[in-house]
């Protein structure tokens, strides 16, 4: 019984949908499974009561409800929600507005008014609930006021009907306004989590992915070449002397340094390879669709670059060079043991003059091992 009601409940619920957008999901279906059966309970006591037109409408709208929780599960798209949600509303409030008009039992039909402004609110958001909210309220008031003596129209007084109409402002505005501070509380909260995962992944200096972020596309590109079959490569780029740029021109330049350098790899990238800051003055390049040869080409390339155009710190040029260890990462080789490799290749270019890029698969001297 819990199990099925749970089941109900989270119908329609995605991982991959907004918490906002499942949130709502959940209260339409718990919205509909409310107005159906009451609808219902109330259509079957009026039908007893022999109080026909009353119960056809309580069932129609109680049949309304069920369609827009279905609508919503059935087609799961964002459009289906739209309406699933607009008829429900339009349903509450046409179950109303009739309720009001004939006064229901004993004239207690307007009671339920106090359901619409929530409701719309709600599932409207504030600016679409709003707009409802003053067409429902025009409506209602020609309708309690602009027929006074119709036949139709249930008899309430003067004094029921204006208190009814400013006791439903009052909820309708105490409604927009939660609505509105609700909306913007989670506004508020959706850009400082965006804001938090942005610096989570981010390194503060160049802009560029940081360890955690590159880690994350590495196994995202991963699970892509895995199902492709498709290699890439990855590379580590590490400056050369780099301390003693540090040492010479003082921290602050050499920020400036590692600024400007991350200009320069990212520049001649294509837009599907990543660059990230892999620590220090260390910098991880992942081409995408790329074999360890492919990658070697595009990093002379850059070295070229970086060779040819001095960068120009606080005024005055200087040289920077940096050495590069490529590999490749294929259903053989996976992410750990590629960077891995990299290092290595890296370490070997540093130990053979820097200022070059050397891919594992070239490091075939007998004096070289795989650690
Ligand atoms: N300015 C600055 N320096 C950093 C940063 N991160 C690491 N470093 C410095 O980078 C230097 C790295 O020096 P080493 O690892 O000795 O290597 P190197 O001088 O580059 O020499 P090789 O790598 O052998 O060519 C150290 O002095 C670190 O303090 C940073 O964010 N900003």
């Amino acid at each position: 019984m819990f199990g099925s009601l749970k089941q109900y409940v989270f119908s329609g619920v995605s991982r991959h949908y907004k918490d906002e957008t499942n949130r709502r999901i959940m209260v339409v279906n718990l919205f509909a499974a409310v107005g159906m059966s009451i609808t219902f309970l109330l259509g079957s006591r009026a039908f007893i009561d022999g109080e026909y037109s009353l119960s056809t409408t309580l069932y129609t709208a109680s049949v309304v409800f069920a369609i827009s929780q279905r609508l919503q599960v059935r087609f799961a798209s964002a459009r289906a929600r739209t309406w699933s949600i607009t008829l429900l509303i339009i349903c509450l409030m046409v179950l109303t507005l009739l309720l009001l008009i004939t006064g229901g039992k004993d004239n207690t039909g307007p009671l339920w008014i106090y359901l619409v402004p929530p409701v719309t609110m709600f599932f409207a958001g504030f600016v679409r609930g709003l707009i409802a909210l003053i067409a429902y309220t025009l409506v209602s008031a020609i309708v309690l006021f602009g027929f006074n003596d119709a036949s139709f129209v249930a008899n309430y007084t003067y004094a029921f009907k204006t208190r009814l109409l400013y006791s439903f402002l009052t909820v309708s505005f105490l409604s927009a306004f939660y609505e509105y501070s609700r909306q913007k509380s989670y506004d508020t909260a959706l850009y400082l989590s965006e804001q938090f995962e942005r610096q989570a992944k981010h390194d503060h200096l160049t802009q560029l992915l940081n360890r955690r972020g590159a880690q994350q596309c590495l196994e995202r590109e991963y699970a892509r070449m895995l199902r492709s079959k498709r290699k890439f490569s990855v590379a580590i780029a590490d400056i050369d002397r780099f301390k003693s740029i540090n040492d010479t021109l003082g921290h602050e330049q050499g920020d400036e340094v590692l600024r400007q350098i991350s200009k320069v790899f990212s520049s001649r990238l294509r837009g599907q390879d990543i660059l990230a800051r892999w620590g220090g003055e260390e910098f991880m390049f992942i081409f995408t669709d790329t074999d360890e040869a492919g990658a070697v080409n595009a990093l002379e390339n850059i070295r070229d670059i970086l060779n040819n155009a001095p960068l120009n710190i606080n005024g005055s040029e200087i040289h920077v060079t940096s050495s590069f260890g490529v590999s490749e990462v294929n259903p053989d080789i996976d992410i750990s043991c590629a960077v891995r490799r990299a290092d290595q290749a890296l370490y070997y270019a540093k130990d053979n003059g820097r200022d070059c890029v050397c891919g594992f698969s070239s490091l075939s001297s007998p004096s070289f091992s795989e650690n």
